[in-house]
C-alpha cells in the first residue's frame, strides 16, 4: 500500500465545492489539509467564483480550474453563479440541477489532467459520480451536514414518522433514536409529503442515488462529538462515513499583524470591548438565510431592550432595521454590512455567545471557540442542527418563537429573555461550560493521534494506494 509519507510522485486530489459559501468553505479547508499531506490537489469552480477561492488559498500551490456556468438556465439571473446571490432561496433546486450543464466541460477537463486518485465533491454536484466512474476514480461525496441531522432524517423517512400526526407542530419520537423528538416543521419538502414529485424531489433523488453508490462520505464533524449517529451511519447507510472534522480547525484564522488602525472595524470594535472588560453578542444568520423585514426590527428592539454589547452581521440585501437605532445603540453595539472573518469573530476573547441560524459551520465554528449558541433556525436542516446543539450536546439554548412552533414568528420579549439568560443566567452558564469541554475534544480530534486526523490519513492511504 502506498504511504502518504513514502511515496516519492505526489498523488493529485480534485475537489469540486458547491457553489454556496457554506458548502465552500468546509471544502477550501480540506484542500489545506490535503495540502499538508503534501497531495497535489486541483479545485473546480465557476469564473464568477474564483476571486473568493483565490483569496481564500492564494498562499498555496492548489490550481483553480474554472468552468463556464450556463447563462442559459431557467428561472437563474444571468451572471448568478452562486446560491447567495440568488434573488430568492426558491430557486436553489433549479440552481443544482443547472450544474448538470457543466459535466462535459468537466469530464473534458480532468481527461486532460495528471491522473486523479480521487475526487471530493458536494453532494449536490451529483453527477460527478457518473465522471468520475468513467475515469475509474473513486468519488467522495461531500457532506455539509452532521451525522445527528443525516441520520435523523434517514430514519424519520424510513419509518415514514412524519405523516401520522395532524399538527406540524405535534411531538413525534424517532423510533430508532427514541430519546429524540421532533415535529414536521422541522423538516423540509419533499420529506414532508406522503407522495413527493417535482424538480426538487428530482434534485433530492439524484443527490441520494449518487450519495450512496460513491466510495465514501466525508463528514465535517468528528467522531466524539456524535459517535452514536457516526455508528448508526456506519451500520446502516451507505456509503462509508469518514469524519474528518471539524474543518475550521485546519488551521488558525489568519493572523493580524497589522497596525491597529488597518483593522477591520469591527475587529477593532471587539478590542474595545475586550479592553473594557465587556462580553459580546455576535448574530449572524449565515451566507444565504432570508428574514422578513417585520422579524429584523424584532431583533432590533429584543438587543436594544436587552442592553448587552452585541455585533450584528447583516447581508446587503437586508433592508434597514429601524429609525435611529444604530444610533441608539452605539455605544454597545455594531452592525455590520460586510463579509467579516467570523472564525476570527469567534475567536475573539470579548465574544462570548452567538445568536445563530445554526447552519453547520456556524454551529460548528461556535463550538470550536468555545461560544454556546442561542439557536434561532430558519431554513434547511437547521431545525435538527438547532436540536443537536440544545437537546443533544447541550452548549446552547433556544430562542423562544411566540407560538412555541419551531418555525414560529420570534417577538422581541422573546429574544430579549434568551438572549440575557445565555449572556448573564445560569443556563447560559452551563452551557458555556459544557462548550468548553467540547471544544476540546475537538482540538485533540484534529491534533496529532487524534481521531479526524487519523481517519484522513486512512482515506489518503486507502485511496492513493489503489493508483500507484
Ligand atoms: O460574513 C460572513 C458570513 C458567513 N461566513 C461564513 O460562511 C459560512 C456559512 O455557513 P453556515 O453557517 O453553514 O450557513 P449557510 O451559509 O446558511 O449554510 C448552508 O449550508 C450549511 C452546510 O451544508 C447548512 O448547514 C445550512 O443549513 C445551509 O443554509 C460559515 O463558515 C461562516 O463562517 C463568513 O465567514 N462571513
Amino acid at each position: 500500500m502506498a504511504s502518504i509519507t513514502g511515496d516519492s510522485q505526489p498523488h493529485h486530489v480534485v475537489l469540486f465545492p458547491f457553489m454556496s459559501k457554506g458548502h465552500t468553505i468546509p471544502i477550501l479547508l480540506l484542500a489545506r489539509l490535503l495540502l499538508h499531506r503534501r497531495l497535489i490537489v486541483t479545485i473546480f469552480t465557476t469564473p464568477a467564483n474564483r476571486p473568493f477561492i483565490f483569496e481564500s488559498l492564494n498562499d498555496t500551490t492548489v490550481t483553480i480550474l474554472d468552468l463556464p456556468f450556463s447563462h442559459n438556465v431557467p428561472d437563474i439571473p444571468v451572471g448568478i453563479e452562486s446560491t447567495d446571490k440568488l434573488p430568492s432561496m426558491s430557486m436553489f433546486h433549479a440552481f443544482g440541477n443547472a450544474t448538470k450543464l457543466m459535466q462535459p466541460d468537466f469530464e473534458r477537463a480532468i481527461q486532460n489532467l495528471p491522473r486523479v486518485s480521487f475526487i471530493v465533491s458536494d453532494g449536490f454536484i451529483w453527477w460527478t459520480l457518473e465522471s468520475a466512474s468513467k475515469f475509474d476514480i473513486p468519488r467522495f461525496v461531500f457532506c455539509g451536514m452532521n451525522y445527528y441531522s443525516t441520520s435523523v432524517i434517514r430514519a424519520v423517512d424510513q419509518d415514514r414518522l412524519l405523516f401520522g400526526p395532524e399538527s406540524d407542530d405535534e411531538l413525534i419520537t424517532v423510533t430508532r433514536f427514541p430519546w429524540i423528538k421532533v415535529t414536521r416543521n422541522d423538516f423540509v419538502p419533499p420529506l414532508t409529503e406522503s407522495e413527493p414529485k417535482g424538480l426538487i424531489y428530482e434534485f433530492i433523488m439524484n443527490v441520494i442515488v449518487a450519495e450512496t453508490n460513491s466510495y465514501g462520505i466525508i463528514f465535517n464533524s468528528f467522531y466524539e462529538l456524535e459517535s452514536v449517529f457516526a455508528d448508526y451511519w456506519n451500520r446502516e447507510c451507505q456509503p462509508k462515513p469518514w469524519s474528518v472534522g471539524p474543518l475550521c480547525l485546519a488551521e488558525p484564522p489568519k493572523a493580524r499583524n497589522e497596525p491597529y488602525n488597518n483593522k477591520p472595524k469591527w475587529v477593532q470594535w471587539l478590542d474595545k470591548k475586550f479592553d473594557q472588560g465587556n462580553s459580546v453578542l455576535y448574530i449572524a444568520f449565515g451566507s444565504q438565510v432570508e428574514i422578513s423585514l417585520a422579524q429584523l426590527k424584532e431583533i432590533a428592539i429584543g438587543l436594544e431592550e436587552s442592553k448587552v454589547n452585541f455585533l450584528w452581521v447583516i447581508r446587503k440585501s437586508e433592508s434597514e432595521i429601524s429609525d435611529g437605532f444604530e444610533e441608539r445603540v452605539k455605544d454597545r453595539g455594531i452592525v455590520v454590512r460586510e463579509w467579516v472573518d467570523q472564525r476570527e469573530i469567534l475567536m475573539h476573547e470579548s465574544v462570548q455567545g452567538f445568536l445563530s441560524h445554526c447552519g453547520w459551520n456556524s454551529a460548528l465554528e461556535s463550538i470550536c471557540a468555545g461560544v454556546p449558541i442561542l439557536a434561532w433556525p430558519m431554513m434547511a436542516e437547521q431545525p435538527l442542527n438547532a436540536r443537536m446543539v440544545v437537546e443533544e450536546i447541550k452548549v446552547g439554548l433556544r430562542v423562544e418563537t411566540w407560538d412555541g412552533s419551531v418555525r414560529g414568528f420570534v417577538k422581541w420579549e422573546g429574544l430579549e429573555k434568551m438572549v440575557k439568560e445565555l449572556m448573564e443566567g445560569e443556563k447560559g452558564k452551563e452551557v458555556r461550560k459544557k462548550c468548553m469541554e467540547v471544544t476540546e475534544k475537538a482540538k485533540k480530534a484534529m491534533e496529532e493521534g487524534g481521531s479526524s486526523k487519523c481517519t484522513l490519513d486512512l482515506l489518503i492511504d486507502e485511496t492513493c494506494g489503489k493508483t500507484t
